[in-house]
């Protein structure tokens, strides 16, 4: 049996050190970091979301600022609320929930974000960084991928690495960051040649591509860490629904050194992220050393 890789209780590290250093900035500097959250339309899931994002945002000591627009609003009238969020000193980190209606070009509006702000590290600077090894702003779910394996790993030089999934959210970030790492990095997608090999080769599975349960337990090699992504939606007993991840959990953990539950693994690790990438923007915009241990 493997080792689970708690993610919940690893966020309330990551949060408990956000909250001690954000404690520090008030009392040596008078300087409290803020979070601006923009959620266009009224999705169910992401007003769910967004209410649990600004309830951490203020139990870490942070300022948060939520913008709740009209499905209709206009591209041009959110790229005029981004410019004030980018104008106003209060305000260190602007995250725009994803999807953003059909309307919009979400590509425009995320790269009118100022890069320091871009606290989800999906504006194209940030991407550039990330994929040329110098300081950026990295995307929250590869971020606290990263932790999770540096935790129970140390170095990860060397080692084999497969991400199923090529999103720019998550699976192209995640490469990056285990290249970084000196992983030697495979990237597979939907027309992967004889997936089951590639990932029986990996000593690290990163799961990424939102298909529920589509990675069985007998593809992972004995002994591997496997981090799942996924957070999918499936009927459950009687008219209830589940939550499970992109990875059969029961009979991975059979063979797997490591794996992180869903829920309770990644998710909450993204979460922590944003807290910590909000800190890091704050100090980095204050001329402040970065807070240690919470960044890439
Ligand atoms: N600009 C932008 N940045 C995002 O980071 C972003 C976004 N848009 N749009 C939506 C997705 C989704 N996302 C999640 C983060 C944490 C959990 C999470 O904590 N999940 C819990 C379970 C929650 C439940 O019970 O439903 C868990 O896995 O344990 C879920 C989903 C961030 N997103």
């Amino acid at each position: 049996m493997s080792e689970i890789l708690d993610g919940k209780a690893f966020a309330a590290e990551v949060r408990a050190k956000v909250a001690e250093q954000v404690a520090r900035l008030k009392d040596a500097h008078g300087i409290t970091p803020g979070l601006a959250v923009v959620l266009v339309g009224d999705d169910p899931a992401s007003q769910v979301y967004v209410r649990s994002k600004g309830k951490m945002t203020k139990e870490v000591g942070m300022s948060s600022f939520e913008h709740r627009l009209a499905e209709d609003t206009s591209e041009a009238d959110l790229l005029a609320l981004v410019g004030q969020l980018n104008e106003d000193p209060e305000v260190h980190g602007i995250l725009v929930q994803l999807p953003l209606p059909a309307h919009v070009d979400a590509d425009a509006v995320i790269n009118a974000i100022a890069p320091e702000k871009d606290v989800d590290g999906f504006h194209i600077s940030n991407v550039g960084l990330l994929g040329t090894g110098q300081k950026a702003m990295v995307p929250c779910t590869p971020l606290g991928c990263l932790m999770m394996l540096r935790a129970h790993h140390g170095s990860l030089s060397g080692l084999d690495a497969v991400v199923i999934g090529r999103s720019n959210i998550v699976g192209k970030p995640m490469a990056s960051l285990l290249l970084g790492e000196s992983c030697t990095v495979t990237i597979a997608h939907s027309r992967t040649k004889d997936l089951p090999e590639v990932v029986r080769r990996a000593d690290i599975v990163v799961a990424a591509v939102g298909r529920p349960q589509m990675v069985p337990g007998g593809w992972i090699k004995e002994g591997a860490t496997v981090i799942d992504v996924g957070i999918n939606r499936v009927p459950g007993e009687g008219d209830k629904t589940r939550l499970v991840g992109d990875v059969d959990f029961a009979s991975a953990a059979e063979r797997a050194g490591a794996i992180t539950p869903v829920p309770g693994g990644v998710g909450p690790m993204t979460i922590a992220c944003l807290l910590a990438n909000t800190l890091t923007a704050c100090c980095r915009a204050s001329g402040l050393p970065e807070p240690e241990g919470l960044t890439a």
